[in-house]
């Protein structure tokens, strides 16, 4: 893997702590990382030490949040002052700037803030499903083929977009269509345009999805019109996965480096955002209160449910997503105790595709299995996105919870994602503000003559032969498995 497109990783990899494995528990324990949102912090500048700087881009962070920016560099130390505000006054989805205000005879003091929020994109008709899942299937980080193969990516994101898109376009019509990712995103992003406003901030922020319009592409040529001299990019993804935030900085990364003006904008990632106290709170206090709802709330079941990643993510290529995962279950149990409430919890993953071993437990097993051992209530958490999609509306409120009930659950619940909830969004701000100072330009050389775009001749016999060759795969016994047990 290409560590230059994979800032953090490495460091992530260090900071990986033990991992809980049991799959109910009693929330007694104290969180493998960290035993408060204080100690959190002191183990983030802890595992920097030893890490190798000329690959690494994550920051000292006294903020609980994982930052880092687009070069090779981080920067050690406190955090300055908070900056000056942004000169732009552009509303969200808008974005049409006032050219007087851009051109060059701005003070030098000047500067206009962007924040560009990065998510992964849905189709918005029935017509969209197959394009988008070749979006999706033709990304490196989404399905890793080995360097040798890597000419087959687009010929098998064309066969497999082509033969899963008919089980999506049966989940996107249950769901009313299409995927609501766009209108919820953008109206996240105008929430924290008011929100910086309210902390007297003023910034543009801009969506770019990985895989679907508003694709990441486009926001970036927005923010190059508009002029912004500092950048905080924010994932909308509390934990980090390479199939996620990584697959989206990639993106950034490579539009950055061929680009003077964007090579030289001071940037800030925000990797990961899961140990955030006002994260943890702000799901804390959705968990409580969809216990409410339930006549005898001790006795419920918190049944966490995260998108899955093939497990070879975790172990063999260093995603750190699991460990994040575990720590961020841990630490809203651990508030919620704080609260009084101490119900047990479980994890387990959903949404596996293709014919590799996904991180387990998975979803469906377990539900059945909690049935089976007399479970009566549950409450199912979605924990690894922060808006409602086809995840949450189909997968889990239509087939899991027919599931549970079918499996002798007869009491169920679900707990809606944050969305626009005002404490999530208020420390989403405070995430920006906090990560501002923390901006760099981006140093990655230009791509190398290998990585520039082959010639029209040999990229057309190589989509011939990697056709030829993914349809010989298509037809391999493990694939054909895979298609038999709907597992694609
Ligand atoms: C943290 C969130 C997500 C991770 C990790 C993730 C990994 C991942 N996903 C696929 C394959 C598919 N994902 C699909 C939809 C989808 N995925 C996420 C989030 C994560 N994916 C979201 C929010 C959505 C929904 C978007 C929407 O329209 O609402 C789909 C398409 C839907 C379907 O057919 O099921 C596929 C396919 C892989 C292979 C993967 C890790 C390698
Ligand atoms: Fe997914």
């Amino acid at each position: 893997m290409d560590a230059m497109a994979r800032p953090g990783v490495s460091s992530h990899m260090r900071l990986s702590g033990p991992r809980l494995r049991s799959l109910n528990h009693k929330s007694s324990m104290s969180c493998p990382q960290t035993s408060s949102f204080t100690s959190a912090r002191c183990q983030l500048s802890e595992g920097l030490q030893d890490i190798d700087k000329s690959s690494l881009v994550v920051s000292s962070d006294p903020t609980n949040t994982r930052t880092s920016n687009l070069g090779g560099s981080y920067i050690h130390g406190p955090i300055h002052n908070r900056n000056p505000v942004g000169q732009t006054f552009c509303s969200v989805g808008v974005c049409v700037h006032d050219g007087s205000v851009i051109e060059s005879h701005s003070h030098a003091k000047e500067e206009r803030v962007g924040v560009l929020l990065l998510n992964l994109g849905g189709p918005e008709t029935l017509h969209d499903v197959q394009p988008f899942l070749f979006n999706l299937f033709a990304d490196p980080d989404i399905i890793r083929l080995p360097r040798p193969f890597q000419f087959l990516q687009r010929p098998l994101a064309q066969l497999i977009s082509v033969l899963r898109a008919p089980k999506s376009k049966e989940g996107y019509a249950a769901i009313g269509g299409g995927s609501p990712l766009r209108k919820i995103t953008d109206e996240q992003a105008h929430a924290l345009k008011m929100a910086l406003e309210a902390k007297k901030m003023a910034a543009n922020v801009y969506v770019g999805m990985r895989y679907w319009y508003p694709f990441t592409e486009e926001a970036v040529q927005q923010i190059k019109k508009d002029r912004i001299t500092r950048l905080v990019v924010l994932p909308l993804y509390p934990q980090f996965s390479i199939s996620t935030t990584g697959s989206s900085i990639r993106v950034l990364q490579s539009i950055f480096r061929e680009d003077s003006y964007l090579s030289r904008l001071p940037v800030s990632i925000i990797e990961s955002w899961y140990q955030r106290e006002g994260y943890v709170k702000s799901m804390a206090d959705l968990i409580e209160k969809e216990l409410q709802s339930f006549s005898k709330p001790e006795e419920v079941m918190v049944f966490f449910s995260a998108h899955g990643v093939p497990v070879s993510y975790v172990e063999d290529a260093g995603d750190p997503y699991r460990d994040q995962m575990e720590e961020c279950i841990c630490l809203i149990m651990e508030e919620l105790k704080a609260r009084g409430i101490d119900n047990d919890h479980t994890l387990a993953y959903q949404s596996r595709v293709g014919p590799v071993k996904w991180l387990q437990p998975y979803t469906d097993e377990v539900l059945v299995e909690l049935g089976q051992k007399g479970v009566k209530s549950l409450l199912a958490v979605p924990v690894s996105f922060v808006s409602e999609h086809i995840e949450t509306l189909e997968e889990i409120d239509m087939e899991y919870k027919h599931l549970a009930l079918e499996s002798g659950i007869e009491n169920w619940g679900r707990v809606p994602a944050l969305g626009c909830t005002s404490s999530f969004i208020t420390d989403l701000a405070d995430a920006v503000i906090e990560s501002l100072p923390l901006a760099a330009a981006m140093s990655t050389p230009r791509k190398t003559s290998e990585e520039v775009d082959p010639d029209p001749v040999s990229y057309a016999i190589k989509m011939f032969f990697g056709s030829m060759l993914a349809f010989v795969l298509l037809f391999s016994p493990k694939m054909i498995l895979a298609f038999r047990n709907h597992l694609f």
